[in-house]
């Protein structure tokens, strides 16, 4: 089943236009992500999903209901966790989740989400006094106490550190393991190729791109290139008539193979009908930085911010903060 569904969605703020023409599907179960550069529209989009903005054109579904029309309806299945939310220093972990948790129908267990999450220690602890990690796990807590089938999360890890970006990696992958849809906005090209089984890559307020990982770096660069060193002579023939091959270079007794698809396993097979070994062999690997600049032109942008103060949106916070 469809959880989300975003037609051709156009949001301007006075002139200036943030989204320009979004549209994408979210399947039931999937981590889907957005990445792109500054400024692209990510946050507008996640916003007006989560009906903080109003489009001014297009349409969007939240397992069926509208964001704007039914968001009574949507704030009950839909947990969210935005940039830049303010916390109370002086509260505790419990009373924030207790509190937060009063705000809906079906909230979850907190004992079981501090659990989930590895806050069980810090129960009783105040907000001021959590690290940037504890305050990040608070505020996915947070988005997860009205027992939502969606969850928003938009800069999960950024300002931490890479264990606990690990840390928290593996936690989302617990939370969607529970049956929850995860749209996830992201800086950060490792947290979006070993989270996500989707990616819209969004560049101007337009989708560039919407595939699988591997599916992005593929088609953003079909080109690959193994490289290695022969023990005995090999007339280049046998790699340039294969059909993957495009290009063969031997440089200082280093053969160079250029080639689309299957190339490995061709080059592979062709060297063990030889019956040659191929020393120090690489393979040079694209990844979803080479994807992201392939497709927006620029290079991602993944500079953390020092300080985490993410907190996801109260009921009462998350008024609609339309312009
Ligand atoms: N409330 C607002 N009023 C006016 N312009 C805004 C407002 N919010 C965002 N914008 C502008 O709309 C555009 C899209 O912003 P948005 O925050 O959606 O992008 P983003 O992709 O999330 O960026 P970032 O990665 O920097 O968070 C930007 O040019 C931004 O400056």
């Amino acid at each position: 089943m469809t959880a989300l569904e975003v037609r051709h969605l156009h949001k301007r703020y006075g002139r200036h236009v943030a989204v320009e023409d979004v549209s994408f599907t979210v399947e039931e179960g999937e981590i889907f992500g957005i990445i792109g550069p500054n400024g692209a529209g990510k946050t507008t989009t996640v916003e007006s999903i989560a009906g903080l903005r109003t489009p001014d054109s297009g349409s969007i579904s939240v397992l069926g209901l509208d964001p704007i029309r039914d968001r009574a309806e949507v704030r009950e299945r839909l947990g969210v966790q935005l940039q830049e939310s303010g916390f109370p220093d002086a509260i505790r972990v419990s009373e924030a989740l207790e509190l937060y948790g009063s705000f809906y129908r079906n909230p979850a267990d907190w004992r079981e989400l501090v659990e989930l999450l590895g806050l069980t220690e810090k129960r009783d602890t105040r907000y001021q006094a959590l690290s940037g990690g504890q305050k990040q796990r608070l505020s996915i807590a947070l988005a997860l106490v009205g027992s939502p089938r969606v969850a928003i999360l938009d800069e999960l890890t950024t300002g931490l550190d890479p264990q606990a970006r690990r840390d928290t990696w593996s936690l989302i992958e617990r939370v969607r393991d529970t049956g929850v849809t995860i749209l996830l906005v992201t800086h950060f090209m490792d947290e979006a190729e070993r989270l996500c089984d989707r990616i819209a890559v969004i560049d101007g307020g337009r989708v560039a791109a919407v595939d699988t990982p591997e599916g992005l770096i593929a088609r953003s660069s079909p080109v690959r290139q193994v490289r290695f060193r022969l023990s005995q002579p090999l007339d280049q023939r046998v790699l340039t008539e294969l059909p993957d091959v495009i290009d063969v270079e031997i440089v200082k007794g280093r053969w160079l193979v250029t080639g689309r698809g299957q190339l490995l396993s061709s080059v592979a097979g062709a060297l063990a009908r030889a019956r040659v070994v191929a020393e120090d062999l690489r393979v040079d690997q694209h990844n979803l930085d080479d994807a992201f600049v392939a497709f927006t032109g620029r290079a991602p942008e993944s500079a953390a911010s020092p300080e985490p103060q993410a907190a996801p949106e109260s009921p009462e916070a998350s008024e609609r903060r339309d312009d």
